[in-house]
């Protein structure tokens, strides 16, 4: 039996990633729109509730317009922008968060996709924040490299677009503090105040980098790297997405490339550390589009059609 998918926002960035994704697979049924079709409210909205599940890649406005069409009941609906993600309503996509969010997920009929620089930062944070080992009250930074396709259309645009291929565009944003990812970083890492977050974006389109660091020494039971590892590799044992690397791996790693785990569904954490100064480095490498945004929707879109995520599937 095939699952009739509608992808709304299909020509955008994330959109297109997705489709790439499910036009192989002899289980989908995509629902399309001509292009002169895909912005007609009438059109959209028959697509919308003529399939199993519908997955938005809009901006937020046009996604809480979508979500507004959607009048039959068991239409399931993931949506990747930024507007439901700390909806008490909706059902946050990151099944690797805790051991009930897989079959909350399985569950549910709205689902949003988490941010990108908010998946590598709950990654890294959330099970540390649940053990006790950071104390929701502790203060927290967090750094960010991230490929250009982040920005979507318009910022390939600029990098691509630009004589000098984007050289020199590279940046530090959201000086002013308050990246919109930050409701979903604090919320679901357990933290009761916002990290202090500065993301940078790169001359690269794909990939992303998010780093945690710690003084180890100011924590309240003063762990050490090790106690810290083993705690994440505990948490994600078993799981065909994330991967703690060993301390022998994270030694070897002299340097990190944000677009190392492009165009895969993986994230990838090491835990970084200097014995002599008690101090630690959390960090997240997966894709933006990845892990941080298609691939986390197809995980999704698979896990509420009950369809094994198997790694050939995403
Ligand atoms: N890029 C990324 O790494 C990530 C993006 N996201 C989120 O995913 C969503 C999509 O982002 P992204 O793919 O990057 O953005 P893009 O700008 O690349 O794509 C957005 C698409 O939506 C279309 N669109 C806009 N308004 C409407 C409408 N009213 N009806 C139908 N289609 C419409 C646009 O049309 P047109 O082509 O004509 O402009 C475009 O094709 C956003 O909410 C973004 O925040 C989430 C995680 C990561
Ligand atoms: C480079 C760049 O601008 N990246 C975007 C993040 C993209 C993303 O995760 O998506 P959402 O828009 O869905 O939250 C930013 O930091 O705002």
């Amino acid at each position: 039996m095939s699952h009739k998918v509608f992808i709304d926002g299909e020509a955008g960035t994330t959109g297109l990633q997705i489709c790439e994704r499910l036009e192989k697979r002899s289980d989908i049924e995509l629902i399309r729109l001509s292009d002169d079709k895909r912005k007609d409210a009438g059109a959209r909205k028959d697509a919308l509730n003529s399939a199993d599940a519908v997955i938005l890649c809009l901006p937020d406005e046009a996604a809480i317009e979508a979500v507004s069409m959607v009048e039959n009941p068991d239409v399931r609906v993931i949506d990747a922008s930024t507007a439901f993600r700390t909806d008490p309503e909706w059902t946050y996509g990151f099944p690797e968060m805790s051991d009930d969010q897989r079959a909350a997920i399985k569950a549910s009929k709205r689902i949003s996709n988490p941010g990108c620089h908010a998946t590598g930062f709950i990654a890294l944070t959330r099970p540390l924040v649940e053990a006790g080992i950071i104390p929701s009250f502790f203060p927290i930074t967090a750094t960010s490299l991230t490929g250009y396709s982040g920005g979507g259309k318009s910022m390939i645009a600029e990098f691509e677009g630009a004589p000098d291929h984007g050289k020199g565009h590279e940046r530090l944003y959201a000086t002013g503090l308050a990246h919109k990812h930050l409701p979903e970083m604090t919320l679901y890492s357990g933290l009761e105040s916002p990290p202090v977050f500065t993301p940078i974006v790169a001359n690269f389109p794909q990939g992303l980098i998010l780093q945690v660091p710690l003084h180890l020494w100011a924590l309240p039971d003063e762990p050490d790297i090790d106690a810290v590892r083993n705690l994440l590799t505990a948490h994600y044992l078993g799981e065909p997405f994330v991967r703690v690397a060993t301390a022998e791996e994270s030694a070897a790693a002299v340097a990190v490339h944000g677009a190392s785990l492009a165009n895969t569904n993986q994230l990838l954490i090491h835990v970084f550390g200097n014995p002599d100064q008690d101090t630690a480095n959390l960090v997240a490498v997966f894709d933006n589009l990845g892990k941080g945004a298609s691939g986390a929707a197809v995980q999704n879109l698979n896990l509420v059609l009950g369809v094994e995520e198997g790694l050939g599937l995403i």
